[in-house]
């Protein structure tokens, strides 16, 4: 007797998504035949460790070629439509008019993609262009150019960490399937040190820490948002993305010490201009210190270290261990 697994199904203008209750699925076969998807393979399903299959009759056709993943808990199949040409479509409706109903999914999917694209591509220009300038005003200037080429790249690093706001809305509207947490850690992190530490204390501007902060952060994005930007139109460099899921094992915990060193740089310089600082009543004393925030800050870092180490783990072994049992 054949055994069905639960299938369940989405749809968007251009594609099927069938999500597959299996876990642990081996021997997966999947092909379609003219409209017809037909699926095996070993797993567990609601009948226990057993061989499961299906068909699917398609109402319209689909592309041949199937594109599936199959994760520890399930196997998600994407199936494209048929697209058809603009001949086609003019001599259907020549034969069978129908009211051509505007299409609200398919124009808010390409205004998201476009957005997404466009946010993608300035964030990119925007790291490129400071890594490069950083690197070339440093090279030929030497160190006793830092203090220009703080002022002269920070405009961009401003604008670009304040755009990086709206990760935290697009992860928690749902526009991308990332976590609220993670990128709220990275966002208030770095923006924390941008604007209190480095922008708000001059003395900062020529510290050579500032400069390893900035390559640490920018190193990483320029291979990030490309692969975002493929992301996209449902495309993949694999070179690409080994390097947006490995760089950051070297650069995340550096970035963070890297940013610890500049905290601590700048508690002198805190507790000497008092900037920032609570005044407190006559009877209790002068005023508390910024800097007893910023050593807690230095364990909060430590802290948002850890939370997001443990979750690009997570993506990358997601990431990797999928592709790896896609290729059996
Ligand atoms: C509560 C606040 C407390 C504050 C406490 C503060 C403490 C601060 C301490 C920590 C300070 C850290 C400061 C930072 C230092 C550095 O940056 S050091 C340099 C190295 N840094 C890095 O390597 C980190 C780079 N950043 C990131 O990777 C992200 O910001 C992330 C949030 C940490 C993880 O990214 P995430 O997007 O969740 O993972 P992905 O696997 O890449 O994406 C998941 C899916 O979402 C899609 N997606 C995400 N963004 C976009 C986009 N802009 N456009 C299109 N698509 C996007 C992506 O494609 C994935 O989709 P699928 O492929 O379908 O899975």
């Amino acid at each position: 007797m054949t055994l069905t697994p639960l299938v369940y199904w989405a749809q968007r203008h251009a594609e099927i998504y069938l999500r597959v209750a299996l876990t642990d699925a081996q021997n997966i076969d999947i092909n379609i035949h003219e409209k017809v998807l037909q699926f095996r393979a070993q797993g567990h399903g609601a009948k226990g460790q057993n061989e499961y299959e299906f068909n699917l009759e398609f109402l319209l056709p689909v592309k041949p070629e199937v594109i599936y993943r199959s994760t520890e808990r399930q196997v998600n199949i994407t199936v494209r439509k048929e697209q058809r040409g603009w001949w086609e479509r003019l001599s259907l409706q020549e034969r069978k008019p129908v009211f051509l109903a505007p299409d609200f999914d398919r124009w808010l999917d390409d205004y998201k993609t476009g957005f997404l694209f466009v946010y993608n591509l300035v964030q990119f220009l925007g790291f490129s262009w400071i890594f490069v300038n950083m690197t070339v005003r440093l090279f030929m200037f030497g160190k006793g150019s830092l203090y220009d080429t703080f002022h002269t790249i920070s405009d961009v690093m401003f604008f670009c960490q304040i755009l990086a706001a709206a990760e935290v809305f697009n992860a928690a509207f749902g526009i991308v399937r990332t976590g609220v947490i993670p990128t709220l850690i990275q966002v208030v992190g770095r923006n924390f040190i941008l604007f209190i530490i480095f922008g708000s204390v001059e003395e900062m501007h020529s510290q050579p820490v500032v400069f390893f902060v900035f390559y640490l952060w920018s190193a990483i994005e320029i291979f990030r948002y490309p692969f975002y930007m493929l992301g996209c139109f449902n495309t993949e460099w694999k070179i690409l993305t080994w390097l947006r899921y490995t760089v950051w094992i070297p650069l995340y915990p550096l970035g963070v010490i890297a940013e610890a060193v500049a905290v601590i740089q700048s508690i002198p310089i805190f507790d000497d201009t008092k900037l920032f600082s609570i005044p407190l009543p006559k009877a209790v004393g002068t005023s508390v210190s910024f800097s007893y925030f910023l050593h807690a800050y230095l364990i909060l870092m430590f802290l948002g270290l850890f939370i997001n180490f443990r979750y690009l783990y997570k993506q990358r072994k997601r990431r990797f261990s999928t592709k790896k049992r896609k290729a059996n």
